[in-house]
């Protein structure tokens, strides 16, 4: 297949290796010309990726350029960006590509998880977009230790395609036909690995990160059911592996970003020491106002978005998450 990749960031260059290694011609667009050359003059993306891309990936700033006869377009940067990144896009999609998302955010405003966004902004039929989500940490795939991942989305045949066109010795990627459960799943945990961080920074032990995990999954699982998810993806890599994976990774920058903000760091502090994406920051007040719209009850999300947004404390954050009324699980 012929694939576009937009965002040549740590998870858009290591998804161009990906398919490069599945059998695939890549054209990876990137924002800046200096990663261009240095990806044209070395084949690598310093940075974003250690080791070699692949040699059937080439990278340009031009997106019309990558997106030419690009059966695969995949979209890979953050997700408060994509709005604006897909503006002109539309009209250059071949009319049965796939349009395959990798992002994990919930856009604030109009709380439109990222297939939403994509379906609004380029007028695809909803069966035409696909996620590909679950325990996909960059630099552990970029190093090709052993990773499953899901392939979500309506049309499920579309599905099976994308599957084969990303299936490597190390990357085993499974279908799903539940998109809104396999975006929420990748949505929110980051949430959860923020206030995860925060709690192993503040000394927290194995009780206080397995009840954060369970009871993180039981509101992630919670908003998903009233979405129309099915309740089963939860418990598979979308959902419980994602979870795992961000919330113990040293990896992860949402769970890295959650203990500066345990140690005691501001938000702007926080943002200092962080120069990457954390979804989990701006997402933890969509997915909110999601929760709110739709009368469900999300406590780690309200206290992690108190914490980033309102100069909460996470000690009382803790404190307000362990003294709420008592209920049945
Ligand atoms: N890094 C990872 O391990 C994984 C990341 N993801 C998701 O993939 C998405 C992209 O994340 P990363 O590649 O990790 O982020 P990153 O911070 O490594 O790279 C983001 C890329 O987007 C570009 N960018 C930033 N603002 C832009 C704009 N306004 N217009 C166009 N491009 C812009 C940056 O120059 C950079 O190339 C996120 O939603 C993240 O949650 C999902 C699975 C794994
Ligand atoms: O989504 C991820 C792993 O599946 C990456 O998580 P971070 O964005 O927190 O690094």
């Amino acid at each position: 297949m012929r694939a576009a990749v937009l965002g040549a960031g740590s998870w858009g260059t290591t998804f161009a290796k990906v398919l490069n290694d599945a059998g695939n011609d890549v054209v990876l667009w990137a924002r800046r010309s200096s990663v261009v050359s240095a990806i044209a003059a070395t084949g690598m993306n310093p940075g974003y990726m250690e080791g070699q891309i692949g040699s059937r990936v080439t990278a340009t700033t031009d997106v019309f350029e990558a997106l030419r006869d690009a059966e695969l377009v995949v979209l890979s940067v953050p997700s408060q960006t994509l709005r604006s990144v897909l503006g002109s896009v539309g009209p250059h999609l071949d009319t049965d590509s796939t349009v395959v998302s990798l992002m994990k955010g919930v856009e604030l405003g109009t709380t439109l998880r990222m297939s939403q966004v994509i379906v609004e902004v380029t007028g695809v039929k909803p069966d035409r977009v696909a996620v590909v989500t679950g325990p996909n940490l960059a630099p552990e795939i970029a190093a090709e230790q052993p990773t499953a991942t899901v392939v979500a989305c309506e049309d499920i045949d579309r599905a099976a395609r994308v599957q084969k066109a990303v299936f490597t010795p190390y990357f085993r990627p499974y279908t799903n036909d539940d998109v809104v459960g396999c975006e929420l799943g990748g949505a929110v945990k980051n949430v959860i690995a923020l206030a995860y961080g925060m709690a192993q920074a503040m000394g927290m032990g194995d009780n206080t990160r397995a009840s954060l995990i369970t009871r993180g999954l039981a509101e992630t699982a919670r908003l998903g059911v009233a979405l129309g998810a099915d309740p089963l993806t939860f418990s598979g890599l979308a959902g419980l592996g994602d979870l795992v994976a961000t919330c113990s990774s040293p990896l992860s920058r949402n769970h890295t970003f959650g203990e500066y903000l345990g140690r005691g760091m501001t938000l702007e502090q926080a943002q200092e020491a962080a120069k990457y994406t954390v979804e989990g920051v701006k997402s933890c007040l969509s997915i909110r106002d999601l929760a709110r719209a739709h009368g469900v009850e999300m406590p780690i999300t309200e206290q992690v978005e108190r914490v980033c947004h309102e100069g909460l404390d996470p000690r009382v954050a803790v404190r307000s998450l362990m003294t709420r009324e008592v209920k049945a699980e």
